[in-house]
């Protein structure tokens, strides 16, 4: 029988430092996270973030936190109740980091007879720090504890067009006439070194954008690449002045070179620069969590606001929306309903 493990990244147990601890020792210690030789691994996150990271994390995490738990989870758990609906097969919900595990994802598919399972992680875009660490570890898990399970993947969806005009019209929706003076694709940054190293021609991706003209088999993998082409299909979609809307990348960490523009400095500049009212929507993140109600929602307003800009207005991620409901359970609908042969969409 078939089934679906819909998988987001995870949050912590609570809000308290000790269990915020727990979570980024698990997150960055993922070799696909911090992608460093194991010692050099544990000096950096045991030896340092997990020394300071921890008490400042958690307060951020107690200003975005629901009386029902973390938004991330929550909204997943939500995604997942209404989706089941929709469809045949039973659908299962894990977290990469925390709880519930993909271990107990598919053990809990398996208790229910099912045998093919549908790995669909909930990120538009690949990443080798999300859509990969997923997947390596579903496969890590299926080969020592579910002989008997066959695991297939939903690709990326970053341009699917469905997805695309859901995004659109979520944008749409939540800026009356498409009125404001700026619209920012904000999504979440990686090292310039991940997308080197996802690159599997070796020697297209230049981090410029210039490479992402030519066509090339490195875009299967390039999370670069993948966030500005959702970025130019829904300013299609939506029909954007070109000069009114850009991309920029959020939450680096560390002092390496990540992914540019920086969020942050792009929102003081554009206030700096006179804009007042600008919009900012977060295409990387499907669930509104951390990142997009602290980082972007209160940082990210206080920033534009300090620097003289006056209207702020945060688009909420696709969360549990009906036409995003709708759409995922349409391509669970038509994987389930396909052969064995067919089905395998790795
Ligand atoms: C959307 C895709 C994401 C990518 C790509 C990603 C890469 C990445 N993240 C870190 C470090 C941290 N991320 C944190 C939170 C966080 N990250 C994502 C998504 C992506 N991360 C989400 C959805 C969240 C929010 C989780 C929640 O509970 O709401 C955090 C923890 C919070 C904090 O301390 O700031 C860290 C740390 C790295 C290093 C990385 C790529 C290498
Ligand atoms: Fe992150
Ligand atoms: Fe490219």
């Amino acid at each position: 029988m078939k089934g679906v493990l819909l998988v987001n990244l995870g949050s912590p147990e609570s809000t308290n430092p000790k269990d915020v601890k727990k979570y980024l020792d698990e997150f960055l210690m993922d070799e696909r996270v911090i992608d460093v030789p194991w010692l050099l691994r544990a000096f950096i996150v045991k030896g340092i973030v997990l020394n300071t990271r921890p008490k400042k994390s958690a307060a951020a995490y107690q200003k975005i936190w629901w009386e029902e738990g973390s938004p991330l989870i929550v909204l997943s758990e939500r995604l997942q109740e209404k989706i089941d609906k929709f469809t045949e097969v039973p659908i299962s919900l894990a977290m990469r980091y925390g709880k519930p595990n993909i271990e107990q994802g598919l053990k809990e598919l398996s208790a229910k007879g099912v045998d093919e399972v549908l790995l669909l992680p909930l990120y538009p875009q690949f990443a080798m720090a999300t859509t990969e660490t997923i997947l390596v570890l579903a496969e890590e898990l299926q080969k020592e504890k579910f002989p008997q399970m066959k695991l297939t993947t939903l690709p990326p969806f970053y341009n699917r067009p469905d997805y695309i005009e859901v995004l659109s019209r979520s944008i749409a929706e939540k800026i009356e006439n498409l009125d404001y003076e700026h619209l920012l694709f904000s999504y979440h940054g990686v090292p310039e070194r991940h997308i080197k190293k996802s690159d599997i021609t070796k020697s297209h991706c230049q981090i410029d954008g210039t490479c992402c003209k030519t066509p090339s088999p490195a875009h299967q993998f390039c999370y670069r690449h993948q966030c500005y082409e959702t970025t130019r299909l829904v300013a299609e979609k939506l029909d954007l002045n070109p000069d009114a809307f850009s991309t920029s990348f959020q939450s680096r960490l560390g002092f390496d070179p990540w992914l540019q523009p920086y969020t942050d400095r792009t929102i003081e500049k554009f206030a700096l620069n006179g804009i007042k009212k600008m919009a900012i929507v977060t295409p990387a993140f499907v669930s509104d969590c951390l990142e997009t109600l602290e980082e972007i929602a209160m940082e990210g307003e206080e920033i534009f606001h300090e620097n003289g800009g006056k209207e702020f207005t945060v688009i909420p991620c696709l969360n549990d929306r009906e036409d995003w409901v709708k759409t995922l359970s349409s391509w669970i609908n038509s994987w389930a309903e396909l052969t064995e042969e067919e089905s395998i969409v790795k």
